[in-house]
């Protein structure tokens, strides 16, 4: 299980040049096995909401409950998936998954080998990331991310740099193991589409500072069709809550 709790957060970025608060009194409760996106225009506290309930950033106010429990460092029951994937170009596909454990542990083996078929890269344990297309390399770092089953999955962009086609595969990939294996997901995207496909509830920030503006249930079921009315009528509320057509960035246009 993993209940994840931000209750007052603030965080405040300061420097010789300027001060930043990049977050201002975020509170948001994923429930367990939630799928949660957070989406909203560049610089409104996204990144820094995922890094400090990975535990990479502590020095803020308020505070980040991973199970009631205080979130004080990264650990393995937090996967953190970045928008590039981040696999080290001269390990192969098993050695990257399997990082600093060793292959010849069976057991170690054994969860190797079933995170490569979870994310559909059987038959290519032993290539090299150069050999890999964006898809592939970016289910390598989910394989990598899923290996010490997480119960929290902290999704930065993960398809940002995939094309269309790819990124709904992708999307469809996630979206499989996450049902098949439970777990709470936090992902971060600045394409509405994704969020709605994907999540039960889209978190919409702004900026300056960093707020959460509104919180949307998506009451959709699974598989969701990104063409049905229903999901259309979430694309112009989510596009109305970040604020209009008329100022929309050309990542959100539809
Ligand atoms: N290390 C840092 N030092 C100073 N300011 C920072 C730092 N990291 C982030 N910020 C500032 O904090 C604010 C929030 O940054 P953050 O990266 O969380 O935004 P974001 O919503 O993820 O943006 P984007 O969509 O562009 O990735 C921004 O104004 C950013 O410039």
């Amino acid at each position: 299980m993993a209940n994840v709790t931000f209750m007052n957060v603030n965080k405040t970025f300061v420097s010789k040049e300027s001060t930043v608060q990049a977050l201002r009194n975020v509170n948001l409760e994923l429930k367990q096995d939630e799928f949660v996106a957070i989406i909203g225009p560049s610089g409104c506290g996204k990144s820094t909401m995922l890094k400090i309930a990975a535990g990479l950033d502590v020095k803020y106010e308020g505070s980040v409950l991973l199970d009631g429990q205080p979130v004080t460092k990264p650990s393995i029951e937090k996967g953190f998936i970045f928008q590039e994937h981040r696999l080290f170009p001269w390990l192969t596909v098993e050695k990257n998954i399997a990082a600093n454990l060793s292959l010849k542990d069976p057991a170690v083996r054994q969860q190797v080998n079933k995170v490569i078929e979870l994310v559909k890269l059987s038959g290519f344990e032993k290539a090299f990331p150069k050999q890999l297309s964006g898809g592939m390399s970016q289910r390598v770092a989910i394989a990598r991310a899923l290996m010490h089953q997480p119960q929290l999955l902290l999704l930065d962009e993960p398809f940002g740099a995939l094309d269309a086609f790819t990124r709904n595969h992708m999307q469809e990939a996630l979206l499989d193991i996450w049902r098949e294996h439970r777990m709470t997901m936090l992902l971060v995207t600045h394409d509405i589409d994704e969020a709605i496909f994907l999540a039960d509830r889209i978190v919409v920030m702004e900026a300056k500072p960093g707020t959460i503006k509104e919180i949307i249930p998506i009451e959709l079921q699974h598989p969701r069709t990104r063409v049905s009315t229903s999901f259309m009528d979430y694309r112009k509320r989510v596009l109305y809550a970040l604020g209009g057509h008329e100022e929309m960035e050309p990542a959100y246009s539809i």
